[in-house]
């Protein structure tokens, strides 16, 4: 069952799409990306809500986004998102980029990757998610947080130089970004040459019947839980965006 899909793109030119099932939650597409070959690339949008209403939803959900997500996911998302570290290629002393970092589940786990003599920059757009990001740095003091930085910015116009990273990571955020394509030409352009964005994210699937599934489980399993806490309308919005993202081949 697709059900969360780990997108590693290398700017090393792979002329194949390699699919490899990992247990029932995840799926690794390997895309034949280059920065030659992105204008084959197409991405069709739906329902397009502007960058100011994303930012206003994540800043809402903020406050109990990490509970629902060890709550909904059965505590997966903790192993999705080792595997998009691992598949990002980050090794001690890297320089990394976490995009649309969230509360840094992911930032946290390349920090210690990269380790004392690495740095690790989070960004994302909403205030509120990334208080969250770095009051759980001064909870949980690890010494190589020290090479963590925050900074609130737009996955759509990066604040970095070209060729600035040795690796990306992206976690259930292409998904959310109002234009995917700019969101990951910035990508390429901070990256090194030879470098990998790992995006980890939910995909579309081609199948009618996990199609169903996964809508029906929105609907009767996730969105009820969070109405709850007064958030029915953010969790929705989960199937439409996955409607409209992109499906592996
Ligand atoms: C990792 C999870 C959610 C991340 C997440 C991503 C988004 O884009 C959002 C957008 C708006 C609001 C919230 C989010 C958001 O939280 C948690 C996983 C939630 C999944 C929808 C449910 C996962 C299903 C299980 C893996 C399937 C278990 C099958 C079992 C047979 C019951
Ligand atoms: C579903 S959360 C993922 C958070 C985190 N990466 C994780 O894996 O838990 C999506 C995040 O993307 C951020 N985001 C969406 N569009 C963005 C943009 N254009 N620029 C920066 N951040 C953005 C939101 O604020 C939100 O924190």
């Amino acid at each position: 069952m697709e059900w969360s899909s780990l997108v590693r793109v290398s700017t090393e030119e792979t002329d194949r799409a390699r699919r490899e099932v990992r247990g029932m939650a995840s799926l690794q597409l390997c895309l034949p990306f280059s920065s030659t070959r992105r204008s084959q690339f197409r991405f069709s949008y739906g329902r397009v809500q502007c960058s100011s209403e994303r930012q206003e939803l994540f800043s809402r959900i903020a406050p109990v986004y990490d509970n629902l997500n060890d709550l909904l996911s059965f505590g997966q998302h903790r192993i999705w998102k080792r595997m998009a570290v691992s598949w990002s290629g980050a090794k001690t002393g890297d320089n990394v980029l976490d995009v649309c970092c969230g509360s840094g589940d992911l930032l946290f786990l390349l920090s210690e990757q990269v380790g004392s003599q690495g740095k690790v920059i989070g960004l994302d757009f909403s205030k509120n998610q990334l208080s969250m990001a770095s009051s759980r740095q001064d909870l949980v003091s690890k010494a190589c947080y020290k090479n963590i930085e925050w900074v609130e910015g737009d996955a759509l116009d990066l604040p970095f130089s070209d060729c600035f990273f040795d690796a990306i990571t992206m976690g259930y955020g292409l998904r959310n970004v109002v234009d995917k394509r700019k969101a990951l030409e910035e990508s390429f352009r901070v990256l090194k040459p030879g470098s990998r964005i790992s995006v980890l994210d939910f995909n579309k699937s081609t199948q009618p019947f996990t199609t169903a599934i996964q809508e029906w489980m929105i609907d009767n399993v996730v969105v009820p839980v969070a109405s709850g806490y007064g958030l029915a309308e953010e969790y929705q919005y989960l199937k439409s965006s996955i409607r409209e993202f992109l499906t592996g081949w």
